[in-house]
């Protein structure tokens, strides 16, 4: 609920540099919860998932101005849910292997002029990438990016929230109370009003997982504590799954032992089902092992919450949870022990 809107026409926040998250809006004064602490118009706004290369190369010189001064990585973002069948990677390539054609077939440039403006649009549609918010207005779904509220970082304790506000419009407001000095934060994940609590309550390993699609290892105040390098090895072991997870075509060439073996390999080092590879191995046995991955999928979240957290008695009980966790392929709705799915 918006509480009481922040009049007059100077700045409520400043633009500071850190050390972890490069540039960042700081609140000037304090802030009570509600308090409206900004009212911004896009530079760019379009429907969610549509192409922005037309779109850069019709904006006036003062607009690329203003896109250009902002954040931007060296290669676009893999595809994230707002995108929808739109990711720009996916167009383009992540280093913008097919740009000049798609110049050409934006019928704003020809193959010439494609080669002399390459350069600025290759930057404007990484800052593009890098900077768009996603909401949802009585239009549909948009996307839009902003001079200021694009400077706001990420927190996986986010002190405002944005709201949309009318055409190309967004509000900034206060969703806690916030004292002078503070850092502004929005949680990327999250899209309109509603918290998205399964990202916000996520482990800090499964929270960051996420934000690799964002391109950045989130240093925010909750994520900032150390992690044991065991736990290092382990998500190396996963991503080298990956492969042979995405060559399967069907469970009998699943690799239901690899993923077996990895998840012992995280209960041995403590590593309870709220940590984002176990219950991503979990998940993989639920559907891996079975012709009816739904059914199990769901009578094996009733049993993940039973797992156990790590420590002495973690040794005792997994031979137990393993045999209730593997599914029987050949009578569909028993379960079968670990021992005698490995020999076959
Ligand atoms: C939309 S921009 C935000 C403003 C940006 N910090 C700047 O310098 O303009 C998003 C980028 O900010 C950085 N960033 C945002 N939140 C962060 C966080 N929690 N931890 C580390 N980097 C973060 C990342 O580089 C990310 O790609």
């Amino acid at each position: 609920v918006v509480r009481r809107l922040c009049g007059g026409s100077a700045e409520k926040f400043l633009l500071v540099e850190t050390a972890e998250r490069g540039k960042a809006l700081v609140a000037k004064g304090s802030f009570k919860q509600g308090d409206v602490i900004l009212l911004e118009e896009a530079i760019l706004s379009l429907a969610a998932g549509a192409s922005p290369v037309a779109a850069l190369g019709l904006l006036s010189r003062s607009q690329r101005r203003r896109l250009a001064a902002l954040h931007c990585h060296t290669r676009l973002a893999p595809a994230r849910a707002e995108d929808g069948a739109g990711a720009l990677s996916e167009q383009l390539g992540e280093e913008g292997e097919r740009l000049l054609e798609e110049m050409v077939a934006s019928g704003v440039w020809t193959a010439e002029q494609a080669v002399q403006d390459a350069g600025w649009l290759w930057q404007l549609l990484r800052v593009w990438d890098a900077n768009k918010l996603s909401f949802v207005t009585a239009q549909g779904p948009e996307q839009c990016v902003f001079e200021r509220i694009s400077r706001l970082n990420h927190s996986c304790e986010p002190n405002v929230r944005l709201l949309p506000a009318g055409p190309k419009q967004l509000l900034v407001v206060a969703a806690v109370d916030i004292r002078e000095g503070e850092e502004l934060c929005i949680c990327y994940p999250e899209r309109n009003i509603l918290p998205m609590l399964h990202f916000l309550h996520a482990p800090t390993s499964w929270r960051r997982r996420t934000l690799e699609r964002w391109q950045f290892l989130c240093r925010c105040v909750r994520c900032e504590a150390p992690r044991p390098e065991q736990v290092e090895d382990l998500e190396e072991e996963a991503r080298a799954l990956v492969s042979p997870l995405q060559a399967a075509t069907s469970s009998e060439d699943f690799p239901i032992d690899q993923v077996l073996q990895l998840l012992s390999q995280c209960q041995d080092a403590g590593l309870g089902c709220d940590h984002w590879l176990s219950f991503w191995l979990l998940s993989l046995c639920m559907v891996g092992s079975s012709a009816r991955p739904l059914q199990v999928a769901s009578h094996g979240v009733a049993r993940a919450s039973h797992l156990p957290r790590g420590g002495d008695h973690v040794g005792k009980v997994k031979q137990h949870r393993m045999d209730s966790l593997v599914y029987d392929r050949e009578n569909g709705t028993r379960h079968r022990p670990l021992h005698s799915s490995r020999s076959k």
